[in-house]
């Protein structure tokens, strides 16, 4: 359909979350959506009005952004990094829960005073956001971008300290990090390009009442 609503799904944690949740919003997607061994990338549902894309989570985010996608499924924390204007967040839904945090090498961490410091390096997939709350707090934070495994940045000297999310600790432990300090609670969000939400308000208002519905009222804060 050429004026299908696009709505794109990160392929990572938040899947198999985001699952239940769209069934009981009543969008069911076609048996190859949940098939990792299947190599396409857009998929029909039970609705035809309605396909899905399947992307890497940050990736989500600027699909939406740009109108290729109409609606989206995101962490709170990629929201954060980009701060898109074009994005309208309207449900917490209640999933891929987590926290963003900076985290040390616990010998570190044991002499170590978070208010004393005023320079950081830090290795992150969060650069924006890093910086941003460490100059809340008059800190000058150098940012090293990976796309992954940071909890191996310090014990190799590429930095001293990191900032990614943690969920069980389990990470970090087995890396030798302990947790120095929280940068913000994240958690999956329903998120609407604005352009779209006006320009077929018919269409879109009714799904994101839907979702809304589905997790129990819950607003983004
Ligand atoms: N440990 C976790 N517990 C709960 N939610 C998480 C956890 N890690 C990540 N998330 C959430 O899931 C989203 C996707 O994370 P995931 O780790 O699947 O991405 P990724 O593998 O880094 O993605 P990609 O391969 O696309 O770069 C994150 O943006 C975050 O909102
Ligand atoms: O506190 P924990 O429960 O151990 O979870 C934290 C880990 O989860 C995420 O990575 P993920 O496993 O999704 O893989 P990634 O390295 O590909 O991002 C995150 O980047 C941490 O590495």
């Amino acid at each position: 359909m050429a004026d299908q609503i696009i709505f794109a799904i990160p392929k990572g944690r938040i899947l198999e979350e985001a699952l239940p949740l769209l069934a009981r919003v009543g969008i069911e997607p076609e048996p190859a959506f949940s098939d990792e061994g299947s190599r396409a990338l857009r998929f029909a549902t039970n609705r035809p009005e309605i396909g899905l894309i399947r992307v890497r989570a940050f990736d989500v985010a600027t699909f939406v952004a740009h109108g290729a996608a109409q609606l989206g499924i995101v962490g709170s924390d990629v929201l954060m990094e980009f701060d898109y204007s074009e994005l309208y967040a309207p449900v917490d839904l209640d999933i891929g829960h987590c926290r963003l945090s900076v985290a040390e090498p616990a010998a570190m961490a044991e002499g170590d005073d978070p208010r004393e410091w005023s320079h950081v390096r830090v290795a992150t997939k969060y650069p924006n956001l890093t910086r941003r709350h460490f100059e809340a707090r008059g800190v000058q934070a150098e940012c090293v971008k990976l796309n992954g495994a940071m909890e191996i940045a310090p014990v190799l000297g590429l930095s001293s300290r990191i900032v990614d999310l943690v969920s069980s600790g389990r990470t970090l432990k087995e890396n030798g990090l302990v947790e120095v300090e929280t940068v913000a609670s994240v958690s999956a969000r329903l998120i609407v390009n604005r352009a779209a939400f006006k320009t077929r308000a018919a269409d879109m208002a009714p799904l994101v009442e839907a979702f809304r519905e589905a997790v129990g009222g819950r607003r983004a804060a």
